[in-house]
């Protein structure tokens, strides 16, 4: 066996880096020089050349990193083999690889070999990469029975200071992480995790490897991601995009349930009854109550005679028509073709044979239209849920057994509008009207659906949700002890009930990635408080962290977070001051003031100039992270909730989103559970 010396390696692996570079350039020019004028006809021409365009835009080299970031040889029954892995594949002339994707079954074993099963990796090399050039590198000889030591390439990259949007973390997926990433597309999983545990991180690296090992299937679908808030999306949107997947569509639930404007507020308890999941029966009987019963027969004048279909006939048509479970609209239109067909029994029975369409005629004429109209009448969400919310004898057709009388008139609108149009309807109300959307027309399934944040969805919401995976699967994150809505999730398998999908995999991920161990160990003093029974993570970070509790008198309360702001504005790395949300205004005057010129984040947008500072209220701060924060007055934070174990909640969620170091300003005292310890 030869050692070679690290130079020598590190020179070998550059020049692979350089033949890599050229077999690209070669597939780039190779794939722009393919003639789209070469298609059978001009409409398939447009087609190839719009994909001959994409496939040249997509060989185009990223100078800011490298094509591959890590190397295995592996024995297998040819002998052994060097792989070199990277983000995209790229081969040779003779098609064989230069690189293979990350993505491809071949790379599995470079994330999840180890010394206990090495799956026959005989060397494992990671790269350190700066600015598109192999700085460093780092082996693992697998089956030598050495134990590896802890990755420092891996540390550099978790110890990093963060600044601007999410990174994709391809280098670097934990085993745990992997398995998630990989989980074959059939199967829908919920993955619970503690604040930094790489939830968002796994779930964007997930959609990208269906696309890649399904894309058949998953391009004609879709594939779409699913966040509390556009900052958030904002935050995370850079990330499959950087793996070359451009066509994932990021939504937020209310830009996924727009069906109207959203015009007004209801209270938490409103609220809560609306998203209940026993509203998903009262709406289906609001709908379906409305189907007349005949008691006229069907009369239908043709030529000199009148044809009659007894009313018990129709009956017996429709309830055929309602057992064949067909949303409501779908069997609305097959009414009319239905009764036609009795018609034409008739007249067949009589010697008249007028073929099929005669039928369509019938079903189209005017009495028979008017007849099946009457029956089953046509519906829309809005003018049903309107009538619903303001008319008492309604509603209580359709909850009689399901709500109480009381819960009936928290529900009813207190001035009910003049019409339907004029109706103001609220957040909740949109997974009422999706619902009912739903009921009347099937809403189209897309393949897969990534859902972040998943604990703060309303039973209603996490159906709406559902439905547009129905016939895909579905990936389930987030973390109960996150949740802050008055209807937050307490199981994930009821949850997982509301979407859908009661047969799951529930995976848990326990080791921190973001929040430094000075800064997790403080946050999780409200653990008991907040979700008894669920664990902190255990921090992987080497660097412990900053922890600053700064007590201030309430005078002096804004010059002392601009102080902290100033002081952590003097390292690289972004700085997040999460504040309570009616401080945002007089904490940004306070920062101007100062000259800290700073970005400002709220539910609608996130910052598109990507300053150093920015301010956040703590409404939105969720799935967010900077490299140091400033926390204000965490009392405020957490009174600003309609009750205490949500206000600790918020107050943990915002406490978790430091990567280096957290400082605390308060006049008032700190919150008791934080207090302990
Ligand atoms: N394997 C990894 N290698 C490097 N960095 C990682 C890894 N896993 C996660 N991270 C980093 O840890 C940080 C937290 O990840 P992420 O936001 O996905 O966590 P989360 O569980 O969704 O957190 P939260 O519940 O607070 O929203 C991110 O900066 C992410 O890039």
């Amino acid at each position: 066996m030869t050692t070679s010396s690290p130079d020598t390696v590190l020179a070998a692996e550059r020049a692979h880096l350089e033949y890599a570079r050229d077999q690209l350039r070669r597939m780039q020019a190779s794939a722009a020089s393919l003639d789209a004028s070469t298609a059978s006809d001009p409409l398939n021409a447009a087609v190839l050349s719009g994909v001959l365009a994409r496939r040249v835009a997509s060989l185009q080299e990223d100078p800011s990193t490298t094509l591959f970031f890590g190397r295995m040889d592996q024995r297998s029954a040819h002998g052994s083999e060097t792989f070199h892995i990277g983000r995209r594949h790229v081969s040779d002339v003779r098609g064989d690889p230069v690189v293979v994707d990350w993505r491809a079954p071949v790379s599995t074993a470079f994330y999840r070999a180890s010394a206990t099963d090495p799956m026959g990796v005989e060397l494992r090399r990671r790269f350190g990469v700066d600015q598109g050039r192999l700085t460093a590198y780092e082996d693992e000889h697998l089956t030598s029975g050495e134990r590896s030591a802890r990755s420092a390439l891996l540390a550099a990259e978790v110890e990093r200071p963060r600044s601007g949007p999410m990174r994709d973390i391809v280098s670097t997926i934990q085993p745990e992480q992997d398995e998630v990433v990989r989980s074959d597309l059939g199967r829908s999983l919920c993955v619970q995790g503690a604040p930094g545990t790489g939830k968002t991180a796994v779930g964007l690296h997930r959609a990208a490897w269906l696309l890649y090992s399904f894309r058949g299937r998953l391009e004609r679908s879709g594939v779409l991601v699913v966040g509390p808030n556009r900052a958030f999306l904002e935050h995370v949107g850079a990330v499959l995009p950087s793996l070359g997947e451009v066509r994932v569509r990021h939504a937020t639930v209310d830009a996924l349930l727009a069906h109207d404007t959203v015009r007004a507020e209801d209270s938490p308890q409103v609220a809560l009854l609306k998203g209940d999941e026993r509203m998903a029966e009262v709406l289906r009987r609001a709908v379906w109550q409305d189907l007349g019963r005949p008691r006229e027969p069907l009369v239908l004048p043709r030529g000199a005679r009148r044809w009659q279909v007894p009313a018990s006939e129709v009956q017996d048509e429709m309830d055929a028509l309602v057992r064949r479970g067909l949303r409501y609209s779908a069997a609305r239109e097959l009414l009319p073709r239905r009764l036609a067909h009795l018609v034409m029994l008739r007249l067949e029975r009589s010697g008249d044979f007028p073929g099929d369409r005669a039928q369509e005629a019938i079903a189209r004429s005017a009495p028979v239209r008017a007849y099946a109209a009457a029956l089953w009448p046509a519906l829309d969400p809005a003018t049903l849920l309107a009538r619903l919310l303001s008319d008492a004898d309604a509603l209580a057709a359709a909850a009689d057994g399901l709500l109480t009388e009381a819960e009936q008139h928290t529900l009813r609108w207190s001035a009910p509008p003049r019409s339907a149009r004029a109706a103001r309807w609220s957040r909740a109300d949109m997974a009422l009207l999706d619902e009912l959307a739903d009921l009347l027309e099937r809403t189209p399934s897309l393949g897969h659906v990534v859902l972040d944040e998943a604990q703060d969805l309303s039973p209603m919401q996490l159906r709406a949700v559902g439905r547009r995976a129905s016939t895909g699967s579905i990936t389930v994150l987030g973390d109960l002890a996150q949740g802050t809505t008055p209807w937050a999730a307490t199981s994930w398998r009821e949850a997982m009930g509301h979407l859908g999908r009661p047969e799951h995999e529930l995976v848990v991920l326990d080791r921190g990635f973001r929040v430094p161990g000075l800064v997790i160990d403080f946050a999780a003093r409200l653990l008991p408080v907040i979700a008894p029974g669920l664990g902190a993570p255990r921090s992987v970070r080497d660097n412990p962290g900053r922890l600053d509790i700064v007590a201030a008198d309430p005078a002096r309360r804004s010059a002392a977070v601009v102080e902290a702001v100033g002081a952590a504005t003097g390292e690289p790395g972004s700085v997040g001051v999460i504040v309570p949300d009616a401080f945002t205004d007089a904490i940004a005057r306070a920062l101007e003031r100062a000259g800290i010129a700073h970005g400002r984040l709220d539910a609608d947008h996130g910052d598109d100039e990507d300053r150093q500072v920015e301010l956040v209220p703590a409404s939105i701060a969720k799935g967010l992270e900077f490299d140091r924060v400033v926390v204000v007055e965490p009392s405020a934070i957490a009174a600003a909730e309609p009750d205490e174990r949500t206000g600790l909640r918020r107050l943990y969620v915002v406490l978790t989103r430091a990567v280096s170091g957290l400082t605390v300003v308060h006049s008032e005292p700190l919150p008791g559970a934080l207090g302990a310890g």
